[in-house]
């Protein structure tokens, strides 16, 4: 049997590279970096310390670059070029699909098809019952909501400072991550994970599962082409009892990622249960008495599919999904990018000073001890265009993955210039199965784009410009958040932008009431990973971002 198997393994792998070495590139004329290994384009693309290789892509090789595959695979693109991203996002956004990389791995990750699993009309249908929850209205009435848990916030950091030496640093990481999960939980499931009591078992458990699902996941991203086949095995029953024996492989990683992603499922399940029996014993005005008025994201979606045309209404399985997509795609992203902020403020106290005079300002006009509101807080310039540079130049999610299902011309603003000819192309035919790569943080970055002070931080870019006009050349990006690419464009982008931007915004506005933060010793490496994860350089132990945090003689 064995020496069978061996005989068919190898008959299989050198058919592949007999088709490999036959195989001609439809992208040859296109210029891009020489792959490090064997294994072409993948682990560069992949590699956690490997941010500058997505940095320094439209600089060497323009804005559609060509990537090389493996010894068995075929080759790929990476995009960054404003109108072919507009093709591939919008115009086309049916035929450049989420890949099923993707929708393999997070249909596992979220136990069922929500929106990031799902594609054309079945995504639509799903987005128009999701999109509502996210207005400018719904976002601004969870204010107080916010501001329950920033004061939590304030609190454990004050208790902190006082129980240790004055100017001894301390893990901003940790304080943006509890506040992170404990705002997604309060406004988004209506439920408390008790994030700030450091003995908080659920706060341990769920924080662990939701920060390590995807690193573990980018370490299996060889395993990843097969997710999407796996979870779609039939019959079920054969699935379910292979997935018993993976806690027997002899490696960590897929172990802990079956533990992580069957850690949240239960409290995602036990939110929808508890709001089904409010329903059931009092209907909306029973939900709309509850902690949160009814206005956490986890009522309005059951509202929302409940006032949906039968047709329309989502299973349980699938508000589920949502909700776990709607979790994680606020956690990570926001808390990193939230100690981004912090680490950049450290290093800079006159901005910092700044933006303390902008909201001390703020408060004086409101003249009451009334916090800012939604619309004041979105009010203060200085603090915008800091929100928006950060958020440009430090993109957290680097890049996006879609795969294209058939043969496609995408038109190109920035000619591609063949490596043989030297001809110019003004459009590009992308064949069917290509894998595209869009290289957000790179189109961020972009000095063509941009100006040739693009990989520098400078708010001032911003004052009193809108969208395009901050670009070197009125460059229209379809990206949904100020004409970059940081939260994507077209109908897959970020519907939780307005939240992120709120949280954003009034987190950092609370810590300068009351805080001055002063840079660290040690520099921070950030690895690339689905998201951007903060380490200390040279230590690999686990993320962190120290930073020294002095509270204000007078917090206002
Ligand atoms: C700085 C913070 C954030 C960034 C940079 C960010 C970025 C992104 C990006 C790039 C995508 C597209 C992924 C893809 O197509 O492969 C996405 C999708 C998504 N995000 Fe965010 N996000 C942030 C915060 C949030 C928040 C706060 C929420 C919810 C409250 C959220 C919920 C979602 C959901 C549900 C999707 C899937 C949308 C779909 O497939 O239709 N995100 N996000």
């Amino acid at each position: 049997m064995i020496p069978l198997l061996a005989a068919l393994t190898l008959a299989t792998v050198l058919i592949l590279i007999f088709r490999r070495w036959r195989y001609i590139s439809p992208y040859e004329h296109i210029p891009g970096p020489a792959p490090s290994s064997l294994f072409g384009y993948l682990l560069d693309l992949h590699n956690p310390n490997g941010l500058g290789w997505h940095f320094q892509m439209t600089e060497k090789f323009g804005h559609v670059a060509r990537l090389k595959g493996s010894i068995l695979g075929s080759d790929a693109l990476y995009v960054t070029d404003p109108a072919a991203l507009q093709a591939i996002l919008v115009r086309d956004y049916n035929v450049f699909r989420e890949s099923t990389e993707f929708s393999g791995l997070f249909g596992i990750v979220h136990h069922g098809d929500g929106l990031a699993s799902v594609y054309g009309d079945e995504h639509k249908k799903q987005r128009k019952l999701v999109d509502p929850i996210f207005t400018p209205n719904r976002i601004s009435k969870l204010t107080p909501l916010f501001y329950n848990v920033t004061r939590q916030m304030k609190a454990t950091l004050a208790a902190e400072l006082a129980s240790k030496p004055r100017g001894q640093e301390i893990d901003i990481l940790d304080v943006t991550v509890r506040t992170s999960l404990e705002l997604i939980a309060q406004a988004g499931l209506g439920h408390t994970f008790n994030s700030f009591d450091r003995d908080s078992k659920e706060f341990k458990e769920f924080h662990w599962a939701i920060t390590s699902v995807l690193p573990i996941a980018s370490r299996l991203f060889l395993f990843l082409p097969y997710l999407e086949s796996w979870r779609k095995m039939k019959p079920v029953w054969l699935r379910r009892s292979l997935a018993r024996l993976v806690p027997y492989i002899p490696w960590s990683a897929p172990r802990k990622f079956q533990e992580a992603s069957e850690t949240m499922h239960p409290i995602y399940q036990t939110v929808l249960e508890d709001k089904k029996r409010l329903f059931r014993q009092g209907g909306m005005e029973a939900l709309e008495e509850s902690a949160t008025s009814g206005k956490d994201l986890m009522t309005l979606l059951f509202k929302s599919n409940w006032e949906a045309q039968t047709d329309d209404k989502m299973p349980d399985d699938v508000v589920i999904a949502n909700l776990s997509s709607v979790i994680h795609g606020a956690q990570e992203t926001t808390s990193g990018a939230l100690s981004r902020f912090i680490s950049l403020l450290a290093s800079d106290p006159s901005l910092q000073n700044k933006l303390r005079e902008e909201l001390r300002e703020a408060r004086e006009l409101k003249g009451s001890d009334d916090e800012l509101d939604f619309h004041e807080l979105n009010n203060l310039p200085l603090l915008d265009a800091v929100c928006r540079e950060t958020l440009r130049l430090f993109t957290p999610v680097t890049f996006v993955w879609r795969q294209t299902i058939e043969d496609t011309i995408v038109p190109l603003q920035y000619p591609i210039r063949d490596v043989g000819t030297g001809r110019e192309m003004r459009e590009l035919l992308i064949t069917k199965g290509t894998p595209v790569y869009l290289g957000m943080a790179a189109a961020n970055r972009s000095a063509a784009i941009w100006g040739p002070d693009a990989s520098v931080f400078k708010p001032e870019r911003w004052f009193g410009k809108m969208g395009h006009e901050s670009t070197a050349e009125n460059t229209r990006l379809p990206g949904l958040y100020s004409n970059m690419m940081t939260f994507l464009g077209g109908p897959r982008a970020c519907p939780g932008m307005r939240f992120a931007i709120h949280e954003i915004k009034l987190v950092l506005s609370t810590l300068l009431q009351s805080f001055t933060f002063e840079k660290a010793s040690s520099d921070i490496d950030w690895k690339l990973y689905i998201t951007l994860t903060p380490y200390v350089a040279g230590d690999d132990t686990g993320p962190k971002v120290p930073v020294k945090v002095y509270p204000l003689e007078k917090s206002f």
